[in-house]
């Protein structure tokens, strides 16, 4: 079966008159590692116990690269990656591309295709790059692929972020997280650098 190429719905894929993404003069030089946005994040959190821990770097553009190593309490069948929770390592490593913008934001909306089965000690070295930008909402694809970073591609996402103010991160959590995130200057700190008012 020939699976389309994604941007798979018109969701995900910059309208007319969409801007291309320009990466912000302060975004991180290619190769340097973005690190985590929070660390209880499941996806890049160093302080999160069962979390993916994700190295996320730098690209030349509005693009960053990750590798992700599948593990035995990732798997869904046996042997085999879990595809929830390849969808979560896509959705890590797009939502990254905001360091690249220097914009906070959030899925919206997110569309994967599996292409290939992952097995468990595989790399997945995944490539994400913003498409287009139209107000406050954000296209990106990213692809994750097995046996090196020049292997067949195994998994593919498009989504939709939407640009939100950080506020959005102080009102809808669980009250102790949101003081305790508050409370901690170097979050607030990368935090700020993003604020802007969508
Ligand atoms: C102090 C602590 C700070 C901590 C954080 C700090 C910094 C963060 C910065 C960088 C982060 C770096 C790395 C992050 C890496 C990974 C993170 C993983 C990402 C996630 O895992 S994040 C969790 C899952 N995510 C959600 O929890 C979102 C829940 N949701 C909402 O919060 C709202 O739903 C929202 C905000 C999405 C929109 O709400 P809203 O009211 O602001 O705006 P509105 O509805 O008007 O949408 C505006 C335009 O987007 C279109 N649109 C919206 N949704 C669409 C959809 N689904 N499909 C197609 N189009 C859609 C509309 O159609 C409209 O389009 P148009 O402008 O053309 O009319």
């Amino acid at each position: 079966m020939t699976v389309p190429r994604t941007p798979t719905s018109n969701f995900t894929t910059p309208p007319a008159g969409a801007a291309a993404p320009v990466r912000h003069p302060d975004a991180p030089t290619a190769g340097t590692a973005l690190g985590s946005h929070y660390s209880h994040c499941f996806g890049c959190g160093p302080q999160h116990g069962s979390g993916l821990r994700m190295d996320i770097r730098a690209g030349e553009g509005v693009d960053v690269h990750a590798e992700f190593t599948v593990k035995d309490n990732h798997q869904g069948g046996p042997g085999l990656a879990h595809g929830g929770l390849l969808t979560t390592a896509m959705d890590e490593t797009l939502g990254s591309l905001g360091w690249m913008l220097h914009i906070a934001s959030v899925t919206g909306r997110l569309e994967t295709d599996f292409l290939q089965p992952v097995p468990v000690d595989a790399v997945l070295h995944i490539h994400a790059r913003a498409t287009g930008v139209h107000g406050r909402k954000i296209y990106c694809e990213a692809e994750g692929r097995i046996g090196g970073a020049d292997g067949p591609v195994a998994i593919r996402a498009s989504a939709l972020f939407v640009q939100v103010k950080l506020e959005h991160f102080t009102t809808h959590g669980r009250p102790a997280d949101i003081k305790a995130a508050k409370d901690d200057p170097d979050l607030l700190k990368r935090a700020r650098a993003l604020e802007v008012n969508p």
